[in-house]
């Protein structure tokens, strides 16, 4: 991939989780930056992966041919106005990794034209199994959907979105997941131990469960999910009491909820910063 210079404003969980799995995959760390207010998050990241730390959001985005607005939706006007006021930000790429805020919202902070790729991403970015949503408005060029491309395939998986709105489908069905499945890792582990293992053979049995389902969906994808539980499920067995019991209180249905929740505050944050 190309390797441009990039700066990411905010210095976070998910600014962590791109840069980790970045300069894993060999991106220059020399050509990463990253800024925030408070040195320990930033300082953290320039030790464990060699990149430039700063505290100057302005200086990074004035060398940066790539500006990545990872701070929290809530801060995203107080850092784009400075960024407007003082920077020329033609022929760079902006990238936001933000939810809830829509393109048409950082042409109000940012101004126009702005040459911006919407990302969402997720977590496990940090080892290389991220999953992220694209969108970019028709002008945006080739090269730079090229670039944005291979920078999160370089942590992950893409799935470009045609319409905005498809990015609030993103975040509940992989930027928000990981938050779902560590929901019910962490209440299966909690029942082994009541169940009588140590905090971490329970720890191993859910986890290692959970990584062999997710490699065996992986490896077949051909045979649907439905499928792949029908085949540990026998008869009779002691799967089919558990599966009655998630089915008896719903699951499928409070799955569904919970995603279209994710949907509606994304909905609301669109309104609201
Ligand atoms: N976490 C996730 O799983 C995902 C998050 N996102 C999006 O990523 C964005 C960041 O989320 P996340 O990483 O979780 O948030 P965090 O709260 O972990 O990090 C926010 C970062 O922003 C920094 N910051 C605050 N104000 C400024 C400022 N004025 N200038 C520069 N940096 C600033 C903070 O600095 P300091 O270190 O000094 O506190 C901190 O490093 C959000 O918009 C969120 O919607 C998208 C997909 C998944
Ligand atoms: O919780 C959030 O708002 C962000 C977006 C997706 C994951 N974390």
């Amino acid at each position: 991939m190309q390797h441009r210079k990039i700066t990411f404003i905010g210095a976070g969980n998910m600014a962590r989780a791109i840069i980790a799995g970045l300069v894993a995959g060999g991106y220059p760390a020399t050509l990463i930056s990253v800024c925030a207010p408070s040195s320990k998050n930033r300082d953290a990241l320039a030790t464990d992966y060699g990149i430039i730390s700063s505290a100057n959001n302005i200086a990074c985005a004035q060398e940066a041919d790539v500006v990545v607005l990872a701070v929290k939706p809530q801060m995203m006007a107080d850092v784009c106005k400075p960024l407007q006021e003082q920077i020329d930000l033609s022929g760079k790429l902006v990238l936001s990794i933000a939810a809830g805020i829509l393109v048409s919202r950082f042409y109000q902070m940012l101004g126009e034209p702005l040459n911006i790729v919407r990302i969402m991403p997720n977590t496990p970015s940090l080892v290389g199994k991220g999953m992220s949503g694209l969108y970019a408005p028709p002008q945006v060029s080739q090269a730079d959907r090229d670039y944005t491309r291979d920078l999160m395939s370089s942590v992950g998986k893409v799935c470009w979105v045609a319409d905005e709105n498809g990015i609030n489908g993103v975040i509940a069905a992989a930027g928000s997941a990981p938050a779902y499945f560590f929901l019910f890792m962490d209440a299966m582990q909690q029942e082994a131990e009541r169940m009588g293992f140590s905090h971490q053979a329970a720890r191993e049995l859910v986890q290692q469960a959970a990584i062999g389902a997710a490699a065996l969906a992986a490896a077949n994808p051909e045979i649907p999910l439905s499928t792949l539980r029908e085949q540990v499920t026998s008869k009779g067995g002691t799967t089919a009491e558990a599966l009655r019991v998630f089915n008896e209180q719903q699951l499928p249905a409070t799955v569904a909820k919970a995603m279209q929740a994710a949907v509606s505050r994304a909905q609301e944050m669109e309104k609201l910063f």
